[in-house]
């Protein structure tokens, strides 16, 4: 169902669904105040929409760390792309009592929680969603059997369309990658690289088709990086890759062995082939950058530029462009 065609009768039934869903939703505006705060919320904290509505998320849950929940929002505002924090790493966000009853053991809820942006009709991100899913039952399972089958840990590294490590993963390894380059001085380089058009591939020959165009993307960058590179899907049509060792030249001269070589794929349809073109944003580590994040902005920057150029290049960042 597309914008366009949303009546309110639509808005009605849709309100209906947000109210009732057995997950968490919460909307924040770019001053951390509470937009949007439905049933699950509202029968888990007993604090209702309309109180909670315009309050600073902060002073409603004084539970949740400022500092930190606002680094992983910044980057969701500014990258565009979700987050996400699972359970193992920090067992809530909401300090909702656990009133399960085979379950009972937990005195509080064990939450995974994702972040996704909210994308106005001007492509701008004023909005961030909170999404809350009750994973007790999986915790207290989890610390019940320990030996049982993939750990939940484990699932959740790995992008499943791809078969990829993920965003979360990916990021640990640039965090660590940050401090070893500050210490050891030597430079790596991170690549983010979006496919042109999929949205229009996706519309013109199906979601199946936009699939299997991601599927081979993967494959062609598994092919073209080093064993010592880390590779991930970034998230939507984004992937990136942390060059280890690698200044400006040697990155810009992979990143275009990695274009060239995603322009030569065909994915088949049921008509002609498609045939895919990428762009890719470069940064070099240097030392205005004060975080692993500031890092990779950087080479969402430069990704930007080469989109703003029309697509299909490779663009190195310059502190010119930064506006941090
Ligand atoms: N088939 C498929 N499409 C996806 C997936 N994840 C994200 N997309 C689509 O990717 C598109 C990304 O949209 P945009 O960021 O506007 O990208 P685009 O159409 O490639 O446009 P440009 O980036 O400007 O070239 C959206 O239409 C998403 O629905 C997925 O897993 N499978």
């Amino acid at each position: 169902m597309s914008n366009a065609n949303i009546d309110l009768g639509d808005i009605h039934w849709l309100m209906d669904i947000l109210q009732n869903i057995d997950v968490g939703l919460v909307v924040l505006d770019h001053n951390y105040n509470v937009q949007l705060w439905n049933g699950f919320m509202e029968s888990h904290s007993g604090i209702s929409p309309q109180k909670a509505k315009d309050q600073n998320l902060f002073e409603l849950c004084p539970e949740i760390p400022g500092d930190w929940f606002k680094q992983k929002s910044e980057a969701v505002f500014q990258l565009k792309t979700r987050t996400f924090t699972i359970w193992e790493q920090r067992p809530y966000l909401f300090k909702f009592k656990n009133y399960r009853p085979i379950t009972g053991r937990a005195a509080n809820m064990y939450q995974n929680t994702s972040i996704i942006p909210l994308e106005s009709v001007d492509k701008q991100v004023d909005h961030i969603c909170i999404i809350v899913y009750d994973v007790t039952d999986v915790a207290m399972n989890r610390q019940d059997a320990e030996n049982a089958g993939r750990s939940l840990s484990e699932l959740s590294q790995t992008d499943h369309l791809t078969e990829l490590n993920n965003r979360m993963i990916w990021e640990q390894d640039v965090k660590r990658e940050f401090t070893r380059c500050r210490r050891s001085g030597t430079p790596s380089s991170i690549a983010i690289l979006d496919v042109d058009n999929l949205r229009n591939i996706n519309a013109g020959f199906g979601h199946n088709v936009g699939d299997q165009v991601l599927k081979v993307v993967a494959e062609s960058l598994r092919q073209t990086t080093r064993q010592t590179d880390f590779l991930c899907r970034f998230g939507g049509d984004l992937f990136a890759v942390l060059l280890i060792d690698s200044d400006e030249s040697s990155a810009t001269e992979f990143a275009e062995r990695m274009r060239h070589n995603i322009a030569q794929l065909e994915v088949a349809t049921n008509n002609q082939p498609v045939q895919v073109t990428s762009s890719i944003g470069l940064a070099q580590i240097n030392n205005r950058f004060d975080s692993h994040l500031r890092w990779m902005l950087a080479a969402n920057k430069a990704l930007l530029h080469a989109k703003q150029q029309g697509g299909n290049q490779t663009t190195l960042y310059h502190p010119k462009m930064s506006e941090f």
